[in-house]
């Protein structure tokens, strides 16, 4: 076990705002987007969760890092964040079944840091000035700072998931007579993958760019479309393969990203949101039965509400009650349905498990 290091490290934002703190994780430099999530525990599912890729992540909760980390804990095999902010780190940790220190961990998997700095502050300031760019350091004087900070791509047009997809297809789940679900992994997160093998699925997971015509060789009975870092409105190659699929009246499930994909594929547009929403206890309400669901959501980017009420193919299942944002989204007339937020939750709670008995269903009803 191990104190963090309490090297110096400078966090700079896009707007010039510096927030001075101490280095943690790996000592360096990084950069990307900075976003915030509200979630009071989770943190290594929410660092290793691949639709963060290309971002810093403001944890609100002061207190990171005392329950360590444990190998089974993750969404992907590594960190996937490029940098942390944290207001109180936490080296030491109690939980006997725990691994490592989230410092070992952090410090392993090459993730930058900075803790000590006013994490309310930084919020307000994201919440108020919107999403920008940021960059960590612990080695970097202001000037190069600067500089380091300009080469980084704003997050807006930005195609990420070919960076986080697997690179081979693998499968899961036994080979039995449950359901065959082809998955098209934009950063899938593993908890989602587990949900369906609960379930009886046998999945085939395929790179992002693969097309319809190769998934279909393998007969499956309804696909899946993944979560994903990066904007949604230029990736033309997935929303054409959802296209296909939808041309073929396949069964489809969305989640986060999938459901961008899903709106683009019928002509429904995305946009950037101000700052997004990340957190655990976003409250959701489902249309078609009235009820309100407590949600799990990381998302920086949105369907557009008045194209989709609009919309002749598509309507509005769910819709946050925090700020009438679209959270899922169905088609009249085929078998696909998707949602916003993250029903897998891991982090986050249980509410909204049922979204994968209704896949199942759809498979069912169109076998
Ligand atoms: N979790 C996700 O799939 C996120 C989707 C997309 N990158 C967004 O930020 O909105």
């Amino acid at each position: 076990m191990k104190y963090p290091t309490r090297k110096k490290a400078t966090l700079l934002l896009q707007d010039g705002t510096i927030f001075e703190g101490f280095s943690i994780g790996k000592e360096g430099t990084s950069g990307g987007e900075i976003c915030f999530n509200t979630g009071m525990t989770g943190y290594q599912e929410i660092y290793t969760d691949p639709s963060y890729f290309g971002q810093i992540i403001v944890n609100t909760t002061s207190h990171i890092g005392n329950y360590g980390a444990l190998d089974t804990e993750v969404e992907s095999d590594a960190p996937t964040i490029n940098g942390l902010v944290v207001n109180e780190f936490s080296g030491i940790y109690s939980r006997t079944s725990a691994t490592e220190g989230l410092q070992e961990f952090l410090e392993k998997h090459n993730t930058v840091g900075i803790a000590g700095v006013d994490t309310r502050k930084i919020v307000r300031h994201i919440r108020t000035k919107g999403a920008m760019n940021a960059i960590i350091s612990s080695e970097l004087e202001d000037k190069e700072l600067q500089a380091e900070l300009d080469k980084i791509p704003s997050m807006e047009s930005l195609e990420l998931s070919t960076k986080v997809t697997t690179k081979e297809i693998y499968d899961l789940g036994e080979d039995n007579d449950g359901y065959k679900v082809a998955v098209l992994d934009l950063g899938i997160k593993k908890s989602i993958l587990k949900n369906l093998i609960e379930r009886n699925c046998q999945c085939r997971v395929f790179p992002a760019k693969t097309s319809f015509a190769e998934m279909e060789k393998w007969n499956p009975d309804g696909y899946f479309i993944s979560n994903g870092p990066g904007d949604p409105a230029v990736m033309d190659y997935a929303a054409n393969t959802v296209k296909e699929i939808l041309d073929k009246d396949k069964p489809l499930f969305g989640i986060c990203m999938g459901s961008q994909i899903l709106a683009l594929a019928v002509g429904i547009p995305t946009y950037k949101m101000h700052h997004g929403h990340r957190g655990l206890n976003h409250p959701v309400k489902n249309l078609n039965s009235g009820f309100s669901e407590v949600t799990s959501q990381n998302h920086g980017f949105a369907v557009e509400m008045e194209a989709l009420k609009n919309s002749e193919v598509a309507e509005l299942t769910h819709i946050d009650l925090n700020h009438n944002t679209v959270e899922g989204l169905r088609l009249k007339n085929k078998p696909a349905f998707a949602v916003q937020y993250h029903p897998e939750s891991s982090p986050g709670p249980n509410d909204s498990k049922y979204l994968f008995d209704d896949f199942i269903q759809l498979i069912k009803d169109n076998k």
